[in-house]
């Protein structure tokens, strides 16, 4: 059965007290709009998440943007799934490219983290990406497949994990792959699940992030496997947001 989609927002590192106003016009949007065929997500900062769970509109999930692997200890400055679970968070990211890149993440880590999320009951969304050169090289399909193999947990299953495709030089560039070229990537991490586990691979959410916004978000998400967005920029104001939704409104 085709997985309910899901457009996840992943404000990065913005956002302020003052912006649970974008917050509040996306759940006007909601619930004025037609009634959208996906789940939403927001992952606003640390800072905002317990704020931001407690006056999420309805049908507006609220997630993290990372945490640590252990629940809690001796880790400055770290924050734990627990900690994340305890402030309201429902979806926790995990391995996006900017920690892979700027943190030095790799996949045992990022495996790691989403085996903390899965322990507590919270859905992990594992983001794997090809960089530009490795695109240009042919070994988009080894990246990303090596990428799902070793940082999707063994406990995975459709209703905790998530996997998010976003490669790397389409990230905040305006540049997106081709549709073809997405199909051929969500079709590929199908494979690798139902491979990997069975017939429940087929019910895994699979988003596609990088450059998603109201003008190009139909024909991404029509592609095949592709089952919502990832989206950076366009999700930071409600009615760039709401335009992506659209995509999942009759
Ligand atoms: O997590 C979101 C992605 O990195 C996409 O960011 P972007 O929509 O700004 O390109």
């Amino acid at each position: 059965m085709k997985p309910t989609a899901l457009v996840a927002g992943n404000w990065k590192m913005n956002g302020l007290a003052s912006s649970q106003a974008e917050l509040e016009a996306l759940g006007n949007y909601l619930r004025d709009g037609d009634t959208a065929d996906c789940g939403v997500l927001i992952c606003p900062p640390f800072t905002l998440v317990a704020s931001f769970a407690a006056n999420a509109p309805e049908g507006v999930a609220i997630g993290a943007q990372d945490c640590h692997t252990n629940k809690s200890g001796a880790h400055t400055g770290d924050i734990s799934a627990e900690m994340l679970r305890d402030a309201g968070a429902a979806f926790i990211i995990v391995g996006h490219s900017e920690r892979r890149a700027d943190h030095g993440e790799d996949s045992a880590l990022v495996c790691a983290k989403a085996e903390a999320v899965l322990a507590e009951g919270l859905t992990a969304i594992v983001c794997v990406g090809e960089t530009e050169a490795e695109r240009d090289a042919g070994k988009t399909l080894d990246i990303v497949l090596g990428q799902v193999a070793a940082s999707v947990p063994a406990e995975s299953t459709p209703e905790n994990t998530v996997v998010a495709y976003e490669p790397v030089w389409a990230i905040g560039t305006g540049r997106t792959p081709t549709v073809e070229d997405v199909a051929e990537v969500h079709t590929a991490i199908r494979g690798a699940l139902v491979e990997r586990f069975g017939e429940a691979g087929n019910g895994f959410r699979i988003l596609y992030g990088g450059s998603v916004k109201p003008s190009n978000a139909s024909e991404l998400m029509a592609a095949d496997n592709v089952n919502g967005a990832l989206v950076g920029g366009a999700s930071l104001k409600a009615a760039d947001f709401n335009g992506i939704i659209d995509a999942y409104r009759k």
